[in-house]
C-alpha cells in the first residue's frame, strides 16, 4: 500500500531487550514462551509502558525514547488485542467513524469510511448494532476495522484470535490477511498457523531476548532453540 512506512525499534526495559527493524508493509510475527516479554514489548511500542532505554522510530520520526514518552493516543499505532474493547455506548459504525476522525478524517468522511470498513470486514448491514449485540468474532472484526480506519503507521496484533472459537478465528485470520493492505504490522501469537498465514518474517523472543529472527520459512526450517523447534514441529 502506498503510505506504508518502515519502523525501527530498540526496546530496552527491565523485562525485554530487543532490536527489530520492519520494512514498510512488512508483517513480523513474534513468538515465544509465556513470560518471554511479548506483551511487554508491545506495551513499550504502544506507549502503555515507558522505555528504560532504546527508542522507537517510525518512518524516521522519533516516537519515543528514554526521555520522550509520547502518549499512546499520539503515536499513530493501532492495537488489536485478545478482546475487542469497543466503546459500548457507540454503534459498530460509530466506533469505526470515531477512529477515522481521530486519524484526521472529517466528520462526513469518517461516516463514509466506517460504511466502507463495515463492508470490508464482511459486516455490511450491522453498523447500527452496539457491541453488546455482536458476537466475539464480529466484535473483533469491528475492532480491526477501527484500528485500520485510523490509518496507523504501525499495527500491533496481540493474540487477536485467541479468544475466538476455531471457525471464528479462521474467518478473522482471513479478514486480517486481506485487509492489512500493506500496513506495517507486528503480530504476537502462540500459534504457528497465525504466523504462517500472516507474516513475512518471524522473531523468537525468549527470556526477554531475541533468540532467532529472519524470513518466516527460513526460521521455521532451521530452528535455533528447543522452543523454536517445538513451534516448527507443530505446523
Ligand atoms: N517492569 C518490570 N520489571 C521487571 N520485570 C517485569 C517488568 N514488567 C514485566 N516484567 C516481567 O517480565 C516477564 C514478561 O511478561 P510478559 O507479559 O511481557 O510476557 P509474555 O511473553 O507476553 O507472556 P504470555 O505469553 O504469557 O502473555 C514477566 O515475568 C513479567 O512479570
Amino acid at each position: 500500500m502506498s503510505g506504508a512506512v518502515d519502523a525501527h525499534v530498540v526496546v530496552t526495559h527491565a523485562a525485554v531487550d530487543a532490536r527489530l527493524t520492519l520494512a514498510a508493509g512488512e508483517v513480523l510475527a513474534v513468538m515465544g514462551p509465556s513470560g518471554a516479554g511479548k506483551t511487554t514489548l508491545l506495551d513499550a511500542l504502544s506507549g502503555l509502558t515507558r522505555l528504560d532505554d532504546g527508542y522507537l522510530d517510525i518512518d524516521g520520526d522519533r516516537i519515543a525514547d528514554a526521555r520522550q514518552h509520547t502518549p499512546p493516543s499520539r503515536r499513530s499505532i493501532g492495537l488489536l488485542g485478545q478482546e475487542a474493547l469497543l466503546f459500548p455506548h457507540m454503534t459498530a459504525a460509530e466506533n469505526i467513524a470515531f477512529a477515522a476522525q481521530s486519524g484526521g478524517a472529517s466528520r462526513d468522511a469518517s461516516r463514509a469510511i466506517a460504511a466502507e470498513w463495515m463492508e470490508r470486514v464482511g459486516l455490511a448491514g450491522l453498523g447500527g448494532r452496539r457491541p453488546g449485540e455482536l458476537s466475539g468474532g464480529q466484535s473483533q472484526r469491528i475492532a480491526l476495522a477501527r484500528a485500520l480506519a485510523a490509518r496507523p503507521r504501525l499495527l500491533l496484533l496481540d493474540e487477536p484470535f485467541s479468544s475466538l472459537d476455531v471457525q471464528a478465528a479462521a474467518q478473522l485470520r482471513e479478514v486480517v490477511r486481506d485487509q492489512l493492505q500493506g500496513t506495517t504490522t507486528i503480530v504476537v501469537s502462540h500459534t504457528v498457523a497465525d504466523a504462517a498465514a500472516l507474516a513475512d518474517s518471524l522473531v523468537f523472543l525468549e527470556h526477554g531476548r531475541i533468540t532467532q529472527q529472519g524470513p518466516l520459512y527460513e526460521v521455521l526450517a532451521s530452528p535455533a532453540s528447543d522452543f523454536a523447534a517445538a513451534v516448527a514441529a507443530s505446523r
